[in-house]
């Protein structure tokens, strides 16, 4: 089965004004995961599509999308996959691609059908593009690792960046995850914006108990969400996207925009944020 929900874009001016129910409903998203589906939520956000598929014992085929306007969503559009589940398949353009717990793979626009199989917890990620570059399947060691961050600070932390320049072409989608050593608990800390490419995050790996505090908002408006395991958050171009977990987790963090620039940023000052 398959549905689509839709995230209208929210300027920073009524997003100030968002109670926390009001704020979960514009940028929260649950319930991506469950079996025998295939959940996505379309984003006005650079049109960022965002899901899950978990096959569990029957193949999953994600091909026509109403939202996307075309015969097959990849007609237009490049596709992220990252295996956050056991082995499964992913099968697309008359390949099969095995994949373990997080490997990363890259589907071209043009690539047809996709079709979910196996034990795998599939995150999915989907946005416009204007060239079929190779599909091709990165492994965790084939990912570019930066180290940043310190004990001291509860921030160490290893990014892999797998769907970036310095490992594939894409045309905008740029997709990794972050670790963290044991202990660190804080993500994206200092916080940063990126006016040119809007954001998501997916945060798993979360004990049944534990939660991650998101922020979000203009440096000057900060907002918190309270995330559970495999839930996701959408970061407006105009927002903050950094969190502090109550215990260990892992995110997925995927960008589209403007450019594919991973250090096109702008670092906010401590003394900036309220
Ligand atoms: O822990 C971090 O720092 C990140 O992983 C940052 C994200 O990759 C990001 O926000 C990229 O713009
Ligand atoms: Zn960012």
């Amino acid at each position: 089965m398959l549905t689509v929900s839709t995230r209208h874009a929210i300027d920073p001016v009524s997003a100030k004004a968002l109670d926390t129910k009001g704020l979960r409903d514009a940028f929260h998203m649950d319930g991506l995961f469950a079996e025998g589906q295939i959940n996505l939520v379309y984003t006005h956000y650079d049109r960022m599509i965002v899901g899950g598929a978990v096959p569990g014992g029957a193949a999953l085929v994600l091909d026509h999308v109403k939202e996307c306007g075309t015969a097959s969503i990849l007609d237009r559009r490049e596709m992220g996959i990252v295996n956050i589940g056991a082995e499964g398949t992913v099968s697309a353009g008359g390949s099969d691609y095995a994949m373990a717990r997080g490997d990363v793979l890259y589907l071209p626009m043009g690539a047809g059908p996709v079709t979910f199989a196996g034990a795998g917890r599939f995150y999915i990620l989907s946005c416009p593009a204007h060239h079929a570059y190779p599909a091709r399947l990165v492994p965790i060691g084939e990912a570019k690792q930066v180290h940043l961050g310190e004990a001291a600070t509860s921030n160490k932390r290893t990014i892999y960046q797998f769907i970036h320049p310095d490992v594939m072409p894409a045309c905008q989608l740029v997709v990794g995850y972050t670790q963290f050593h044991e202990g660190s608990v804080w993500n994206t800390m200092p916080a940063h914006l990126h006016d040119r490419r809007m954001e998501a995050y997916l945060y798993f790996d979360l004990a049944e108990n534990a939660r991650v505090f998101h922020f979000m908002g203009e440096p000057s408006e900060t907002r918190h969400l309270v995330m559970k395991n495999e839930e996701a958050v959408v970061s407006p171009p105009w927002s903050i996207h950094c969190g502090a977990g109550t215990g260990a987790y892992t995110f997925i963090w995927a960008m589209a925009g403007d450019n594919v620039d991973y250090r096109d940023v702008e670092m906010v000052g401590m003394e900036d944020l309220r």
